[in-house]
C-alpha cells in the first residue's frame, strides 16, 4: 500500500443484526428500465429506480443521445419519473465520447441499441472497464452489419458504425452472459425476422420478461431467447423491485454476526438472481423467501436469514454459477467460516468483471489466513469455523465495488477492525451499503 492509498476502517459490528429492511432498486433491471424508455416512443414513467453510479453511467449515455430524462429523488433514494424515448427518429450523434464509467451493463447493452442507427458513437470508460472484454458482443453485432474501430479491438475506447440494414441473427453464445444476450437482442428488435441467442446455461432474463411490457414480440425459454423485428417499442411503465445482489450482501452478513435474525423485503426474487440463497442453504443457514407481488412478470417478496453457528462447505456446480455469478466474492467469504472445503465451479467469467474476481478473492482470504485457490476453472475455498482475523488487515479492492463491500463485511462480522482500500467504490451499486447494515444492529 501507497501512502496516498484510500483506506477506510471498518470495525466489527456490536451486536446482532435484527429486523426488516428494503434494499435498494435492482441494478440490471434499473438499466434497462433507462435504455427501454430511451429506445421507446413516449414517455415511460418509471418509479423504485437505483440510484448508483452505474445506473448514472446509463442516464448520462441516453440523454447525450437524445432522450429527455426527468427522474427525481424519492424520500427512499430511488429515482423516479419520466423518460421520453426517441423512438422512430433514433437516437442523436452525440458531440463527444460517452463515457460508461464502471458499467459493462451499460457499454454492452449500448453497442446493441446504437446497432440499428447511422451514426458514429465513440464509447469509452474507466481503467477497469477499458480492461473488460467486448468483443463478445462487437463480434455478433458485427454479423448482423454493425462496423466497431479500430477493427478487431477488444477493449474501449471503441467507436460503433450502426446500419439501417441490419440482418437478423441466430447466434449460439459461447458463455452464459445477460449483457451479450441482450445486446443481440435489442439489436434484433430493428432486423428483419428472428433474432435468436441460445446459451449454454441460462443467464439472467429480465430482458426478456420486459421487452413485452415495451411492446416487443419476444419469446424465451430456458437458454433460448428470441425476438421478432423490425419493431418499435412504445412507452410504458416499470415498477422496480429491490436488487437481490445488494440483498445477499446483507443475508450473508446475517448469517455471519451472532444471533442475527433479518428481513429484506420488496426484493426481486426471479429465479436467475437468487441462487445464493440456494447456496447459503446448503452451507446450512436458514434462508427463506416468500412471494409477495409482482411488478411486471418479475416476482419480489422477502427474503428472511438467521445466523448460522454451523455453516459447512457445498459444492456450487458450473449450471448454477449464472445465477449468483455477482455473489460469489461474499459467498467465498461465508465459505472463509465454514467447515470443509467450498468449490465454485465453472468460474472463469469472474475473471472478466470489474477486476480478475477469482484472484482477488484468493489473495483478499490469503490475508486473513484463509487457503483458498483455482484449479482450472474452479474456485475452492477451505474455511475455518474458528476463524480469528489478524490485527492491522489492509484489502486491496482495485476499486471494484463487490470486493469492497466484501471486505468491509470481513470487517463488520470479524473480531477486529480492518482497512478496505477505495471503500467508497461500493456507490457503483450499493452507495447506502454501510448504514444500511448499522440500521440493523441491535447494540449489546
Ligand atoms: O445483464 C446484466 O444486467 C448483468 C449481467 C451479468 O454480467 P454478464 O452478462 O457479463 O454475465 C452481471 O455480472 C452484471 O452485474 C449485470
Ligand atoms: C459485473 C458487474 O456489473 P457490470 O458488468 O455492469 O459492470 C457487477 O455489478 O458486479
Amino acid at each position: 500500500m501507497t501512502a496516498q492509498e484510500n483506506l477506510t476502517t471498518i470495525e466489527p459490528v456490536n451486536g446482532p443484526l435484527v429486523g426488516s429492511i428494503s434494499v435498494p432498486g435492482d441494478k440490471s433491471i434499473s438499466h434497462r428500465a433507462v435504455l427501454f424508455a430511451a429506445m421507446a416512443e413516449g414517455t415511460s414513467r418509471l418509479s423504485g429506480v437505483l440510484d448508483s453510479e452505474d445506473v448514472r453511467s446509463s442516464l448520462g449515455a441516453v440523454s447525450k443521445l437524445g432522450a429527455k430524462v426527468n427522474l427525481e429523488k424519492a424520500p427512499d433514494g430511488s429515482l423516479y419519473g419520466g423518460i421520453t424515448g426517441w423512438g422512430v427518429k433514433g437516437p442523436s450523434a452525440p458531440s463527444e465520447p460517452i463515457d460508461c464509467g464502471n458499467s459493462g451493463t451499460t457499454t454492452r447493452l449500448l453497442m446493441g441499441i446504437l446497432a440499428p442507427w447511422d451514426i458514429e458513437v465513440e464509447l469509452t470508460g474507466d481503467d477497469s472497464l477499458r480492461r473488460r472484454p467486448m468483443r463478445r458482443v462487437s463480434g455478433p453485432l458485427s454479423r448482423m452489419g454493425a462496423k466497431f474501430l479500430p477493427e478487431d479491438q477488444d477493449t474501449l475506447p471503441l467507436t460503433i458504425h450502426g446500419t439501417r440494414n441490419l440482418k437478423a441473427l441466430d447466434y449460439d453464445a459461447p458463455v452464459a452472459s445477460a449483457q451479450v444476450k441482450t445486446a443481440i437482442l435489442l439489436a434484433g428488435l430493428s432486423a428483419d425476422g428472428t433474432t435468436r441467442v441460445t446459451e449454454p446455461s441460462p443467464s439472467r432474463n429480465h430482458t426478456e420478461l420486459m421487452l413485452p411490457e415495451f411492446g416487443a414480440h419476444t419469446t424465451a425459454a430456458s437458454g433460448v431467447a428470441e425476438v421478432v423485428g423490425p419493431t418499435t417499442l412504445k412507452a410504458s411503465e416499470v415498477v422496480v423491485p429491490g436488487d437481490p445482489s445488494s440483498a445477499a450482501f446483507i443475508a450473508c452478513a446475517a448469517a455471519l454476526i451472532p444471533g442475527s435474525a433479518i428481513q429484506i423485503e420488496g426484493v426481486s426474487l426471479n429465479p436467475a438472481r437468487i441462487g445464493f440463497l440456494r447456496t447459503l442453504e446448503q452451507m446450512g443457514v436458514d434462508a427463506s423467501r416468500r412471494s409477495v407481488s409482482s411488478s411486471g412478470k418479475e416476482l419480489s417478496g422477502i427474503i428472511s436469514v438467521q445466523y448460522c453457528d454451523k455453516l459447512h462447505g457445498c459444492e456450487v456446480p458450473a449450471d448454477k454459477i449464472p445465477s449468483l455469478v455477482d455473489e460469489v466474492p461474499v459467498l467465498a467469504l461465508v465459505a472463509a467460516h465454514a467447515k470443509g472445503i467450498t468449490v465454485f465451479r465453472g468460474v472463469d467469467e469472474l475473471r472478466v468483471k470489474e477486476t480478475d474476481r477469482v484472484a482477488a478473492v484468493i489473495d483478499g482470504l490469503a490475508k486473513i489466513g484463509v487457503d483458498a485457490w483455482a484449479d482450472g476453472s474452479d474456485l475452492f475455498i477451505e474455511g475455518n469455523p474458528d476463524l480469528v482475523i489478524p490485527e492491522g488487515v489492509k484489502f486491496e479492492t482495485g476499486k471494484d465495488h463487490r470486493l469492497a463491500m466484501t471486505w468491509a463485511l470481513a470487517g463488520l462480522s470479524g473480531n477486529c477492525p480492518v482497512q478496505v482500500a477505495d471503500f467508497e467504490s461500493c456507490a457503483v451499486s450499493y452507495p447506502a451499503f454501510l448504514s444500511d447494515i448499522r440500521s440493523l444492529v441491535r447494540e449489546r
